[in-house]
């Protein structure tokens, strides 16, 4: 029998104006998370925390730290100066201001005559420095920071800011927090704050976070984990469509001109894929009127500056009608945005727990949603039973292409997007090229390879007239004996090919002149050369060039028989999947519950 989630039966007496905040927010009962969660962490119990994304943990760690600087007495004027309470830290700005904000909902709560409760922000922007932080620290004295690790361990390190009364610290998205790019920073901050605290860590996949956990200073932690059947939420609906490289932009706008969604977010790889495809969405909304009207578009990555990043977050938040967000992992993690019925990721990204976070921006606080992941025809589709073992369940979505001109039509039109302006074009070859870098960093590197890779189809899906000329591609060519594959499209002059910014052209044209100055000469001095070169010397350069020549082809046989042995190891990983999803069937059939609480009993 699952335990009451009435906010009367929490096994901890909230205090009567947070239960007020927690009424007019409309929350009628508690989720499993905050049931357990809460008394616990607001008696004295560091929490290693894991439930599916949008299960309610953000409440769960802000209601014990209200609860906790009342009872602790850092609600009164005698708090010292230049001290702190509570510490929370995430992995980005947008989640440190959603969560600031869920902080200043509860403390309109608070009543008027008590000595206020504040918290402030730390993130990095350009507008303000640490200096700034420092004085707005010194003047309001908030008892609650919210910040990034960069920020915060800069404003932790400032001789007026003292770390000594900090009793309480989380680390929201704690496997993000602890993983090699952040983990420096975060063990710093750690070292700075008195080893008497309370610590929680929350996160909807903290379990890949391994040993980590216990780098973080916690004292007999109490696990909670909220089981569902499945890694995701119940009200989330997670899909597959299988699709060649080329058609996936086109299905995407097909989804986007007749599917019924409210707001919608679509993952890309990379920063730069997120600037390119937004500028030729407007151009395709634009002039040429292809996609429907009453949808407004957006576009969010981590090159952003950080005030327009959140104004483009709070705006899409804002906007009333159908609404889409073109953006990369950075929105992928803790954003809350509850009208979010559709998530859409072009490519999965590199990593099993990125999939669940970018999948759980829909179907969240048990409202429907759906995630539809694109996978490439061929290795790819291998993914569905990769990621049932790790106990995510997909279906497949069969899709039409509707509401969109013919393939070539649509072509020439990004063709000639393309030729108005040579900038699109460094762009589009500058995206391609980071896509593959990234697909390289695949953790399922079996499925994702490039070996099998199909380039040309993403080259026509980035609208290339030529391949670049990358390694990678040269040994697919090679291994495949293919000569001459770099050509998508009858090629085109790429000398006459120009800037639309008059400077850069020109700067372009000098160029030219000057390169091509140099390779006639070059020409002319290697024809000299040739013509002034003995017989003799021919001969033996030409035996030179054998010898050369055979140590290389022993070279290459190594690294040939090398990559043939590396090829077999794929393949055992591949078989090892097979043997688990077989054991993982016969896991579910023979399964007896072990639920302690549930997401769908709510
Ligand atoms: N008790 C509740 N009843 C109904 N809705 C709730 C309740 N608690 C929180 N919510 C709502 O659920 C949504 C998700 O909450 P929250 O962002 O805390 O999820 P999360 O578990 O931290 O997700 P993620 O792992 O993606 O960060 C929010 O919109 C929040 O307002």
């Amino acid at each position: 029998m699952s335990a009451s989630l009435s906010w009367d039966d929490l096994k901890y007496p909230i205090q009567s104006w947070i239960k007020r905040g927690i009424d007019v927010m409309g929350f009628d009962a508690m989720t499993p998370v905050q049931a357990a969660t809460v008394p616990m962490f607001a008696r004295n119990k560091d929490v290693v925390v894991e439930s599916v994304t949008g299960s309610g943990k953000t409440i769960a760690f802000v209601i014990p730290i209200l609860e906790k600087i009342v009872t602790e007495e850092a609600n009164n004027p005698n708090f010292k100066p230049g001290h702190f309470h509570s510490l929370i830290v995430t992995p980005t700005r947008e989640l440190s201001n959603q969560i600031q904000s869920v902080i200043q909902e509860f403390l309109q709560h608070y009543p008027e005559e008590k000595y206020p409760i504040k918290s402030q922000l730390l993130v990095g922007t350009n507008q303000n420095t640490v200096r700034d932080d420092l004085a707005d620290f010194i003047n309001r004295r908030p008892q609650i920071l919210v910040g990034t690790p960069g920020r915060i361990l800069d404003f932790l390190q400032l001789p007026a800011v003292h770390t000594k009364s900090c009793s309480v610290v989380v680390l929201d998205e704690a496997d993000r927090l602890l993983d090699d790019s952040f983990f420096g920073d975060v063990e710093r901050i750690l070292k700075l704050l008195p080893k008497q605290r309370r610590t929680g860590l929350f996160s909807a996949t903290i379990g890949s976070a391994g040993d980590q956990i216990f780098k973080t200073g916690l004292r007999n932690p109490v696990k909670v984990t909220v089981n569902t059947k499945s890694k995701a939420p119940s009200s989330l609906g997670l899909f597959y469509t299988v699709i060649d490289p080329e058609n996936k932009f086109r299905q995407f706008l097909s989804i986007v001109n007749s599917y019924k969604f409210r707001k919608c977010i679509v993952y890309f790889p990379t920063c730069i894929s997120v600037t390119y495809f937004y500028s030729f969405m407007q151009y395709l909304r634009k002039e040429q009127k292809l996609l429907i009207e009453d949808v407004e578009f957006f576009s969010l990555h981590g090159k952003l500056q950080t005030n327009s990043r959140q104004k483009t977050l709070d705006s899409f938040v804002e906007v009333l009608g159908k609404a889409v967000l073109l953006t990369t992992d950075v929105a992928a993690r803790g954003i809350d945005i509850p009208e979010v019925d559709l998530v859409i990721q072009l490519d999965p990204p590199s990593n099993t727990n990125m999939f669940l976070h970018r999948c759980g921006r829909a179907g969240r606080a048990n409202k429907a949603g759906r995630a539809i992941t694109f996978l490439n025809k061929g290795r790819e589709e291998d993914y569905v039973p990769f990621l049932e073992v790790k106990n995510v369940e997909l279906e497949e979505m069969p899709l039409k292409l509707i509401g969109l001109p013919p393939k070539e039509e649509f072509y020439n039109m990004f063709k000639n997007w393309l030729l108005q302006d040579r900038a699109r074009y460094d762009l589009a070859v500058r995206s391609y090229v980071a896509f593959i870098r990234n697909y390289m960093k695949h953790s399922a590197s079996s499925i994702f390879r490039l070996r099998s890779f199909d380039y040309l189809g993403l080259a026509k899906m980035y609208g290339l007239f030529r391949l670049p000329r990358m390694p990678e591609i040269s040994k697919y060519f090679k291994d495949n004996n293919i000569n001459d594959g770099w050509i998508v499209d009858p090629p085109i002059e790429l000398d006459q090919y120009a800037y639309k910014d008059k400077n850069r052209e020109r700067k372009r044209l000098e160029l030219l002149k000057h390169s091509k100055q140099i390779n006639d000469r070059k020409k002319e001095k290697y024809e000299a050369k040739q013509r002034n070169i003995a017989w003799s010397n021919k001969v033996q350069d030409h035996k030179e060039k054998n010898n050369k020549r055979s140590k290389m082809a022993l070279r290459r046989e190594a690294i040939e028989k090398q990559i043939a042995e590396e090829s077999g190891s794929d393949d055992d990983v591949l078989e090892d999947w097979k043997e688990a999803i077989i054991q993982n069937r016969k896991r579910k059939k023979n399964q007896s519950s072990t639920v302690t609480g549930s997401f769908e009993d709510l």
